[in-house]
């Protein structure tokens, strides 16, 4: 991806690089040389297959395990370096679904504020923003347990908002949701970046999930195979959409893709 220039024209710096980073399982090379930046306001989809690295790139990030070379910064520093002080600004969704379900939303998001260090007034006012901006403030008094899985979903990401991250980390987000559901959560997704400026780093194996003013990364068996803005990425490869061009670009790098 190219360096990306603010309003003003001067160089944009990044909210995530990552330079030069591989990953083995024993002898199984999972990540290969893998460079990116994601920017503030923009959201970056990392597209790729079953098996392509994207869950082990996001443990990289967050510090699950170590990259063994390379370099990660998140806004500009290095929590290899720094400690996890470097992780402040960073707020992740998880595949996983963490919330505690006997809890309300409101005992949640209160609780994971906490862990934070938030007052607890700071901790309300973002609350009820995050909530608000996911359409579900009128749910707060709510067990997790009586949500459905979209709602749930969103309370997850509101949870990830609460400590105002300047870099958000959604690993497949909407895996389970039904379409209208996935619809909202790209939607909404889509305008928290731009009005908060959040640099989002978005994975998933969905092409309607990406927008063609997106930025792409497009990863297969641990190497990124394609990216750039979405609809550039699609018009690079003369294909007629980004499922005609994943297909293609998966194909050249030397396997049949089923997604
Ligand atoms: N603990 C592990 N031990 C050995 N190999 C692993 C381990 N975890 C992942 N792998 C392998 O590393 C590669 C990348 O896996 P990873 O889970 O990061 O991919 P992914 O893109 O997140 O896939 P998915 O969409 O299925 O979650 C795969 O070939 C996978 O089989």
């Amino acid at each position: 991806m190219q360096k990306e220039a603010s309003k003003d024209g001067s160089p944009r710096e990044p909210v995530l690089s990552v330079q030069d980073v591989s990953y083995w399982y024993g002898e199984k090379r999972a990540l290969d040389d893998v460079s990116f930046d994601v920017y503030p306001g923009k959201v970056t989809a990392l597209l790729g297959p079953n098996g392509a690295g994207k869950s082990t790139l996001f443990s990289l990030i967050t510090r699950l395990f170590d990259a063994p070379t390379g370099r990660i910064e998140i806004d500009g520093r290095s929590a290899a370096e720094q400690g996890f002080k470097a992780l402040g600004p960073l707020g992740v969704v998880f595949q996983q679904p963490t919330l505690d379900l006997d809890l309300t939303v409101k005992q949640n998001l209160r609780y994971f504020a906490s862990l934070r260090g938030l007052k607890r007034k700071e901790a309300d006012e973002r609350m009820n923003r995050a909530l608000d901006a996911l359409d579900m403030k009128e749910r707060i008094t709510e067990k997790v347990r009586s949500l459905n899985g979209g709602h749930r979903r969103r309370v997850e990401i509101a949870r990830a908002l609460l400590h105002s991250p300047k870099l958000l980390l959604l690993d497949e987000p909407t895996i389970g949701l039904d379409d209208p559901t996935r619809a909202a959560i790209v939607r909404h997704i889509h305008a928290l970046a731009s009005t908060d400026n959040i640099g989002v780093l978005w994975a998933t194996h969905l092409f309607d999930e990406i927008k063609p003013e997106d930025d792409l990364l497009v990863l297969d068996r641990g190497r990124i195979v394609a990216r750039g803005e979405a609809k550039t990425v699609v018009a690079e490869t003369g294909a007629k959409d980004l499922g005609d061009a994943f297909r293609l670009l998966i194909r050249s790098a030397g396997q049949d893709v089923a997604v």
